[in-house]
């Protein structure tokens, strides 16, 4: 499903990258690790076309990544990839609902499947008594339970998630990181995960450590 391919990036003189490549299988679920500023994120970002590497090559599913150009980036964003965020990065000022439900927005989904769907969200990230609540109003662990459903809107090929259980206490983290597994097992979604989290290597099917921005 990803091929990663002797990919390099550098930020003026520093090699955050090195010749870094590795695959993972569709259904898979991948755990980055590495200490802080081993270059976790920079290669989340690469794989999900957020960022582009000075070299090296990065396919998902039929994408060629690293050659799409800023509009069909956008849409095999929008068409394949869902994020999660160490910071939940939820809309304060809407409804956990509202929240899972702005990607559908933005693809201009009729308001009935729209509903439809988040209500069916809600529930498998077992929220559903919680659609009305305000961000403010839920736990962390709950904050990225709607932020997975929001990242699961548009039925994604690719899950990727940038440390998710960096600001949870370890019993949320493991909850948040068992609703990750499920997700993967049930939706037959690929997950590629930044993690220093020793709990959730566990959970992986496939490990890779960075060390100064290379595998080792
Ligand atoms: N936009 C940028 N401009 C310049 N340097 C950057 C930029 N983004 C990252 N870096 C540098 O790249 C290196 C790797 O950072 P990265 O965030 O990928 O590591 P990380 O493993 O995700 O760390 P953390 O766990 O702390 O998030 C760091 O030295 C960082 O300073």
């Amino acid at each position: 499903m990803i091929t990663v391919e002797g990919l390099n990036k550098s930020y003026g003189a520093n090699h955050v990258l090195r010749d870094v490549g590795f695959t993972v299988d569709a259904g898979e679920l991948l755990a980055v690790r590495g200490r802080s500023g081993s270059g976790k994120t920079t290669l989340l970002n690469l794989i999900g076309g957020l960022d582009a590497p000075s070299s090296g090559r990065v396919v998902m599913g039929s994408w060629e990544v690293t050659s799409l150009g800023p509009a069909e980036l956008q849409r095999m964003r929008r068409e394949t990839v869902g994020f999660v965020f160490q910071s939940f990065g939820l809309i304060p000022v809407l409804s956990a609902a509202e929240n899972v439900g702005v990607p559908l927005r933005l693809t201009r989904t009729p308001a009935r499947a729209r509903e439809e769907r988040v209500r069916l969200l809600l529930a498998m990230v077992g929220l559903a008594d919680h659609a009305r609540q305000r961000p403010y109003e839920l736990s962390g662990g709950q904050q990225q339970r709607v932020a997975i459903a929001r990242a699961l809107a548009r039925s994604p090929q690719v899950l990727i998630a940038d440390e998710p259980t960096g600001q949870l206490d370890s019993e949320t983290a493991q909850s948040i990181m068992q609703l990750i597994r499920a997700v993967v097992r049930d939706q037959g979604v690929t997950a590629v995960v930044a993690t220093h989290d020793p709990l959730l290597v566990r959970q992986a099917d496939r490990v890779i450590e960075l060390r100064d921005g290379a595998v080792r």
